[in-house]
């Protein structure tokens, strides 16, 4: 059999980005991400710029937040420490992502955000495929104007009947370094237990080459900050699909997490987690369990009554 090749993806965040605040047309690009990784398998050094999602603030709004790791990969299956390689789903991972789909399926989605890579775009894709809402997601590129243009959605009708998936490198699992494709356990055994589980899950202490949870955070929590949060903010109910150390670090901000308490919080492949977003404030609400519980109503009012919105829609 061939032997399979997996690309990794550029991570690692150098340099200042575009000014936010500046309208689009006039925005001054003083701040570009220039992304350089030491993938041990290439090295690039590519050049991107978010354009920020512009919304008004409205505090009496209360949104969902819908956190979902991927599900499993061919190299959770064989337990080599992954990173920010591009590696797929299994079929496992492929029966989570749906799993996960039913049971957020009477939670709204009005945006997707989820990383460069690909087993959290599929779990994303995946998992809508369940939702009572049957919208369409569509990945909208904002990399730049042109591809901007190139995936605007004219039409009022098909705006309503999607939902705008947005791809981001910032979300993607944090880089393993010289550890990409080694396996777990042998690590373990060569290097030593302890040392391994600091570099798995201590918090500002990074693998051989690669990047600490706190490094991770620091791309992924202002994203999260950047061009989540506003939209939440705005009233969207928003899904992210991304990777255990990257939903990990959103955790510890939305959690409130010490340094100390982030080191033993683990996430399984393809769980939902829900999050209630109100006046300025993140409230846990566990993983739903799925349309048929009774519990949904415990959630939130909003939540209740968009729930008998979609009964009353079921044929
Ligand atoms: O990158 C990987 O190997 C996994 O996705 C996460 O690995 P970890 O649980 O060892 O951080």
């Amino acid at each position: 059999m061939m032997a399979a090749t997996f690309k990794c993806q550029p991570t690692g965040l150098h340099g200042s980005g575009i000014d936010a605040s500046a309208p689009r047309s006039s925005r001054n690009f003083g701040r570009f991400y220039s992304m350089r990784f030491a993938c041990n398998t290439r090295c690039n050094t590519l050049r991107h710029v978010h354009a920020p999602l512009s919304i008004s603030h409205d505090s009496s709004t209360e949104s969902s937040l819908i956190l979902i790791r991927h599900g499993e990969s061919l190299w959770n299956e064989k337990n080599l420490f992954t990173g920010c390689c591009d590696v797929p789903l299994t079929q496992r991972g492929v029966e989570e992502a749906i799993e996960a789909g039913k049971r957020i399926s009477f939670i709204p989605v009005d945006m997707i955000f989820t990383s460069a890579l690909i087993r959290a775009q599929m779990t994303a894709m995946l998992a809508m495929t369940q939702h009572l809402q049957k919208k369409i997601p569509i990945i909208i590129h904002n990399e730049n104007e042109e591809a901007t243009t190139w995936t605007r959605v004219y039409s009022e009708k098909t705006t309503k009947q999607s939902i705008p998936v947005i791809t981001a490198w910032e979300l993607n699992e944090r880089m393993y370094g010289e550890l990409q494709g080694l396996n777990k356990q042998e690590t373990a055994e060569r290097y030593g237990k302890e040392k391994v589980h600091e570099w798995r899950r201590s918090f500002d202490i990074p693998p051989p080459k690669g990047e600490s949870l706190e490094m991770c955070s620091k791309r992924a929590v202002s994203y999260f900050k950047d061009f989540i949060e506003p939209q939440l903010k705005s009233g969207k109910h928003v899904m992210v699909a991304a990777h255990g150390n990257s939903l990990r670090s959103i955790i510890m901000y939305l959690d409130r997490l010490t340094s100390q308490e982030v080191t033993t919080l683990e996430l399984s492949t393809g769980v939902p987690l829900l999050y209630i977003y109100t006046e300025g404030k993140y409230m846990s609400r566990g993983s739903p369990v799925g349309s048929t519980e009774a519990g949904v109503y415990a959630y939130t009012q909003s939540l209740a009554v968009y729930r008998q919105q979609l009964d009353e829609m079921s044929p």
